[in-house]
């Protein structure tokens, strides 16, 4: 259906260092399969971490109507934060390896597919969250995930199977540390292996942690999984895999607006899978319909 409106501006956000598929030239699929009657483009490269998020601030001062994040879902967070409370929505090129908020937001990731998708858009507002200040728009963790996230932010590979090895080898040497999660009045404490927050359901490569995860209705999942042995931790992974996680005994969910954790000794935490560091106190924010998404929802 041909569009009958002036073309309106789309500014694309380009990670070069992203994702396994970096043979594909993302400016060659955007010539071939964006209609040029409805947006005019305009496609900029990252130069560094962190510059997605100026220049997603940038474009949402000029007043563009959609910004686009071309990567994987640190891309997705870094131009998300940039869009945050603007009228300027987010549209995705998932281009990475996990794709976590492109997938619980229906997003094709077939790249003409996608496009096709902003071609005749859809737009929804959704929430957001915030783990110690940092926003995420998918999930956040501490404890055996945050460890994760740091060892992988240090290793050069992408990709499934070196995730899936990584996991393996640091399951071995993790410790939990003996935690109390403050939520919706109750103080719950014990030595957490994961303590997850999720405003969508997974955290990419349809690994589900909260299926059940409603990203609009102004609250988070927040998924408490305690002491995991080696035979726990394969029912868990076959959980997260047939988003069965609910209907294990081994995790446990919570909705909640806010929540609070204390730690008796620093952990290591993540927001959308990036590393964001070591705390003792966390405190986790919801920010209801706080940011415009291009979705099929
Ligand atoms: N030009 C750049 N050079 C180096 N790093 C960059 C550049 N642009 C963005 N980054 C950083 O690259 C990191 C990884 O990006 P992203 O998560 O999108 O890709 P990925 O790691 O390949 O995907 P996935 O997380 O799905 O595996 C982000 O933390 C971002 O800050």
């Amino acid at each position: 259906m041909e569009n009958t409106t002036a073309p309106e501006k789309a500014f694309f956000i380009l990670n070069p260092k992203s994702g396994v598929r970096s043979s594909v030239s993302v400016p060659d699929l955007i010539s071939a399969h964006l209609d040029t009657t409805r947006w005019v483009p305009e496609i900029v490269l990252t130069e560094r971490a962190g510059h997605a998020t100026e220049l997603a601030q940038r474009a949402a001062t000029e007043g563009a109507r959609l910004v686009v994040a071309i990567g994987g879902d640190g891309t997705v967070n870094e131009v998300a934060r940039g869009l945050k409370d603007t009228n300027s929505a987010l549209g995705i090129l998932p281009k990475g390896s996990g794709n976590g908020l492109a997938r619980h937001l229906g997003i094709p990731l077939n790249l003409p597919h996608a496009l096709g998708l902003l071609n005749q858009p859809s737009f929804h507002r959704i929430d957001s969250c915030a783990i110690n200040g940092h926003p995420f728009f998918c999930t956040a963790g501490i404890g055996f995930d945050g460890l994760v996230s740091s060892v992988f932010a240090q290793s050069t590979k992408r990709g499934l199977s070196s995730y899936i090895q990584l996991v393996v080898r640091e399951f071995r040497n993790f410790k939990a540390e003996a935690t109390t999660v403050s939520i919706n009045g109750r103080e719950l404490s014990s030595e957490f292996f994961v303590v997850a927050f999720a405003n969508a359901s997974q955290y990419g490569n349809n690994a589900y942690i909260a299926p059940m995860a409603n990203i609009q209705d102004g609250l988070m999942d927040v998924c408490l999984i305690r002491h995991v042995g080696v035979a726990e931790a394969i029912q868990l992974g076959y959980g997260l895999m047939t988003k069965q996680i609910a209907h294990s005994n081994l995790a446990e969910f919570h909705t909640c607006a806010t929540v609070s954790v204390q730690s008796e000794a620093p952990q290591y935490f993540h927001a959308d899978g990036e590393y964001m560091g070591q705390a003792k106190d966390f405190t986790v924010q919801m920010f209801p319909k706080s940011l415009e998404v291009v979705a099929s929802l």
